[in-house]
C-alpha cells in the first residue's frame, strides 16, 4: 500500500480531515515564504488535534539549525524533511528520521542520489522551477527517475486525485505527498479534493 502524506496543513480542521480520510501523514512547513508556513504555536496545536497513528512531518528550508530546534522544543514532529541545499551531517544532527527533498532536473543528478544522504529515511522527489523551493504544484519528467532503486522513493510534485494513479502505477513509489492539489486556496485544504486523492490512492 502506497502511504500518503497530505503537506501545508495549516488549520486544524484541515489535519483532522486528512486523517480521516486515511492519510498516513501530515506535513507542516516552517519555511516562513510560503504561504503555508506555520510558526511553532499553530503547528503544536494541528498536532494536538490529531489522533493517533498519525505521523506528522516539519518540513524545513535551509534553515538555522537553531529554529529548526527551537520547533522541535515545542512541536513533537516524528519526521523533518528538509527541502532545501541540506547536506547529509545538517540532517542528521537533529537526532530525528528525516526525508530529503531533491528537486529533479537530470537523470544524472538521480544516479546514487541516495549515497548523499545515507541516513535518510527516504528521497522525496519533487519538481525543479527556479527560484522556488518546492510547493510549485508542477510535475516534473518521471522518466527521469532511475527504476530499480534501493531507497524509498517520496512522490511530489504536482500530484491530484487526477494523476496520482498514474503516478504510482509508473513510479512504484514507498509513499506520494500532495499538498496543491488537495488545496481549495493556497493553506487552506479541499475536504473533497483530500478524500478523493486518498481513495485513489488506495484504489490503486
Ligand atoms: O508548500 C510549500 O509552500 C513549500 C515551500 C517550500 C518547500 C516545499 C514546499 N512544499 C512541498 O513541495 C512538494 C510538492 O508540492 P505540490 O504538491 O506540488 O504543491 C510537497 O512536498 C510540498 O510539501
Amino acid at each position: 500500500m502506497t502511504r500518503i502524506k497530505i503537506c501545508g496543513i495549516t488549520r486544524e480542521q484541515d489535519a483532522l480531515a486528512a486523517a480521516a480520510a486515511g492519510a498516513d501523514a501530515i506535513g507542516l512547513v516552517f519555511y516562513a515564504p510560503s504561504p503555508r508556513a506555520v510558526d511553532a504555536a499553530q503547528a503544536a496545536r494541528i498536532v494536538a488535534a490529531l489522533p493517533p497513528f498519525v505521523t506528522t512531518v516539519g518540513l524545513f528550508v535551509d534553515a538555522e539549525p537553531a529554529a529548526v530546534r527551537a520547533v522541535l522544543a515545542e512541536v513533537p514532529l516524528d519526521l523533518l524533511q528538509f527541502h532545501g541545499e541540506e547536506s547529509d551531517d545538517y540532517c542528521r544532527q537533529f537526532g530525528r528520521p528525516y526525508l530529503k527533498a531533491v528537486r529533479v532536473r537530470s537523470a544524472d543528478q538521480l544516479q546514487d542520489v541516495a549515497a548523499q544522504w545515507p541516513g535518510a529515511a527516504g528521497i522525496l522527489l519533487d519538481s525543479y522551477k527556479p527560484g522556488v523551493p518546492g510547493g510549485t504544484g508542477e510535475v516534473f519528467d518521471w522518466r527521469l527517475v532511475p527504476r530499480e532503486r534501493d531507497w524509498n522513493l517520496v512522490l511530489a510534485g504536482g500530484l491530484a486525485a487526477g494523476n496520482v494513479r498514474q503516478a504510482i502505477d509508473e513510479m512504484q513509489p514507498w509513499a506520494v505527498d500532495v499538498s496543491g492539489g488537495v488545496e481549495a486556496a493556497k493553506g487552506i485544504k479541499d475536504v473533497a479534493k483530500i478524500n478523493a486523492f486518498v481513495q485513489e490512492v488506495k484504489r490503486v
